[in-house]
């Protein structure tokens, strides 16, 4: 079990589990729209086994099941996100009613259980009529997510605890248009410099539609790593904080100091959309929270090679999880006492924590894995980051992604073939840090 106490966190910090549409819905009938993440998981070699969402956790029609899970865990909240091709399936135009009525139920179904819903708009799962107008590619999202937005607060908002207009940015712009790896699967720096900012453009518009409609608790999660040099070498620092750049304070310096980072725009150089400093307003719009995902640390090297970020990742010597991920506690206090001391003072939710372990229901990897990281957290907080809440990454094993159903993150383990769900030692550790009790159901 975990060597923290419920108390330690304070009678009001939230305890949730994460969760996201693609990932675990299925559910691909009664209207729902295509998304990118059908396209790009049909498509061979882009996820391992060929895997896709077709049917992922079949969280649309046992999604009452999934809800008892988080109550019975003794959560206080539940991070989900609105699949856009469900609820818009061209992505504008006209809304479809199941989708509408699906987390109409949903989102009742948590209040029923007193769970408090923590909303993300975009999960990345894009409509794929929107990318046939170019996506995040064409600065004309901005309008069609803030339509998506209002839509979405005129049916939820006023039942929804926390809403966050947008999922990772950082992976929306540089790992699925610069990397590849992400749907649509773009190797292009132009896309990626035109992403980069467009995605967060989109946010900053849907945060002024939203404001505009009265919403409230507005916000974004963003991921960040502790960007490391992999030698003392000045190249290698250099390299360290390039990546830096790319991943943690592109999207800090753009959210909270209306600007980018000069280290990071010198290597997009002419790639960036015209009079882009003209949206940095709209980019920085006053948040009311501040999401935090956080997984691991990189080690970095100078790459001469690249004419463009030239660095190139080092394997770290850590514990790796079943992902290959260095389990790296520090990272998350750094990170958590850095936005709070450098950036903002907004309240802080860590949005995504937690690692991938190979198959099984007892899980004590993943148990010491969040403890170390739940002391992080206090740590943070005892050294003034206003951290409000802490969410588990996932609460069921899910579709992750490029790396299919091989790849397990879930409290509760899913059997994809019967669909059973088995929670797991470390979800036992959470009910008995949330109840007291270790009541199996
Ligand atoms: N260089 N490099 N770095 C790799 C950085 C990976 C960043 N991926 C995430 O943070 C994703 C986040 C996502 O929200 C969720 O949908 C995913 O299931 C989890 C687990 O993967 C995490």
């Amino acid at each position: 079990m975990f060597t923290h106490k419920r108390a330690d966190f304070g009678q009001d910090f939230i305890f949730g589990a994460a969760t996201a549409s693609y990932q675990i819905e299925g559910g691909q009938t009664d209207g729902r729209g295509s998304s990118i993440w059908d396209t790009f998981s049909a498509t061979p070699g882009n996820v391992r086994d060929g895997d896709t969402g077709r049917v992922a956790c079949d969280h649309y029609n046992r999604w009452p099941e999934d809800l008892d899970l988080l109550a019975d865990g003794g959560f206080d909240a539940y991070r989900f996100s609105f699949a856009w091709p469900r609820l818009i399936p061209e992505g504008t135009g006209a809304a479809n009613p199941k989708g509408i009525d699906f987390y109409d139920r949903l989102i009742d179904g948590m209040l029923e259980r007193g769970l408090k819903p923590f909303a993300t708009l975009y999960h990345w799962d894009l409509p794929s009529a929107l990318q046939d107008r170019g996506g995040w590619m064409n600065r004309d999202i901005a309008a069609w997510f803030a339509d998506y937005a209002v839509l979405v607060n005129s049916r939820f908002g006023d039942r929804l605890a926390a809403t966050a207009t947008i999922n990772e940015p950082w992976c929306v712009a540089y790992l699925s248009h610069m990397l590849g790896i992400h749907a649509p699967g773009y190797r292009d720096i132009r896309a990626a410099a035109r992403v980069s900012h467009n995605v967060l453009l989109t946010h900053g518009t849907a945060i002024a539609a939203l404001r505009a409609e009265g919403a409230k608790n507005l916000g974004i999660v963003c991921n960040f790593e502790s960007a490391q040099p992999a030698s003392d070498s000045p190249e290698d620092r250099e390299a360290g904080r390039l990546w830096d750049g790319v991943f943690n304070r592109w999207y800090l310096d753009g959210l909270f100091k209306g600007r980018y980072p000069d280290d990071v725009l010198a290597q997009f150089g002419p790639h960036m959309p015209q009079a882009y400093t003209d949206d940095m307003a709209v980019v920085s719009a006053p948040l009311d929270w501040f999401g935090i995902n956080y997984y691991s640390r990189s080690l970095w090297a100078h790459d001469p090679r690249r004419s463009a970020f030239p660095l190139r990742q080092v394997e770290g010597p850590l514990e790796k999880t079943a992902i290959g991920w260095e389990i790296y506690p520090q990272g998350l206090e750094d990170i958590l006492t850095r936005i709070s001391d450098d950036y903002t003072k907004l309240p802080l939710y860590v949005t995504e924590n937690g690692m991938a372990e190979v198959e099984g229901t007892d899980d004590p990897r993943r148990v010491a894995y969040y403890d170390a990281h739940l002391g992080s957290v206090l740590a943070a907080r005892q050294r003034g980051a206003d951290v409000r809440g802490y969410f588990g990454w996932s609460l069921l094993d899910n579709f992750e992604w490029a790396e299919g159903y091989d790849k397990r993150f879930g409290l509760v383990h899913v059997d994809y073939q019967t669909q059973k769900r088995t929670p797991k030692t470390s979800y036992r550790a959470f009910q008995t840090l949330l109840t007291g009790a270790n009541n199996p159901r």
